[in-house]
């Protein structure tokens, strides 16, 4: 599957966001960097269909499903790790779940509710949640952050071999994030 971005514009209240960002991105994992305020974010809610252009457009295949990390986790603080797996449909896949969040250093509490976790470890979990949900494509608004290197360096690891095929669009500041994994770079320009 292909995503292919055409001469896209967005404004709010009249100043310039995005200017004319072109780019395809196929399987594999694309980074988007710009310095804050250049609208990294924007793009990501142009994609999931969050937010609509001004200009030009997001082709995507029919019924594309995203998976996403946003900024904030967006995590059911009541519930455990199981709790807000389930409740994507990881029914299936308790496996799968149960080895992602031990690779991660979840295992030990996965069964304490959210609101306990620290957070380094709600970061994780809401990147474990959008791998394991059933999805086309992945858009990742800096996924990493708050971890320390250690976590950074499994967290791409997972990130690299539980994406295979798909289009990643991954949001980052951070240089290490590009060069620690196989990816493409687009570096967005400031739109005035
Ligand atoms: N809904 C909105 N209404 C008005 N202005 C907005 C809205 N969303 C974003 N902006 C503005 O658009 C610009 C780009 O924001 P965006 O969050 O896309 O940048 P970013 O590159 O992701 O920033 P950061 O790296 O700091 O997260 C900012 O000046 C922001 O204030």
């Amino acid at each position: 599957m292909r995503i292919s971005v055409e001469h896209l514009g967005k404004s709010y209240h009249g100043t310039p966001v995005l200017r004319d960002v072109t780019f395809t991105a196929g399987p594999g994992i694309t980074c988007v960097m710009a310095p804050s305020g250049v609208g990294k974010t924007t793009l990501l809610r142009l994609l999931l269909g969050l937010e609509t252009p001004d200009e030009g457009s997001v082709r995507l295949p029919e019924n594309c499903r995203w998976a996403a990390v946003f900024q904030e986790d967006r995590l059911l603080e009541h519930l455990d790790a199981w709790g807000n797996l389930h409740l994507i449909g990881t029914r299936q896949g308790e496996a799968r779940a149960a080895a992602m969040l031990a690779e991660l250093g979840l295992a030990e509490t996965a069964e304490r509710p959210v609101r306990e976790y620290s957070g380094g470890m709600r970061r994780r979990l809401a990147l474990i949640r959008a791998l394991l949900a059933p999805s086309d494509a992945l858009a990742l608004d800096e996924p990493f952050s708050g971890l320390d290197d250690e976590n950074r360096a499994v967290c791409r690891a997972v990130l690299q071999r539980e994406t295979v095929g798909k289009p990643v669009l991954l949001v980052t500041h951070d240089e290490d994030d590009a060069a620690g994994l196989d990816a493409r770079i687009i570096r967005l320009a400031p739109a005035r």
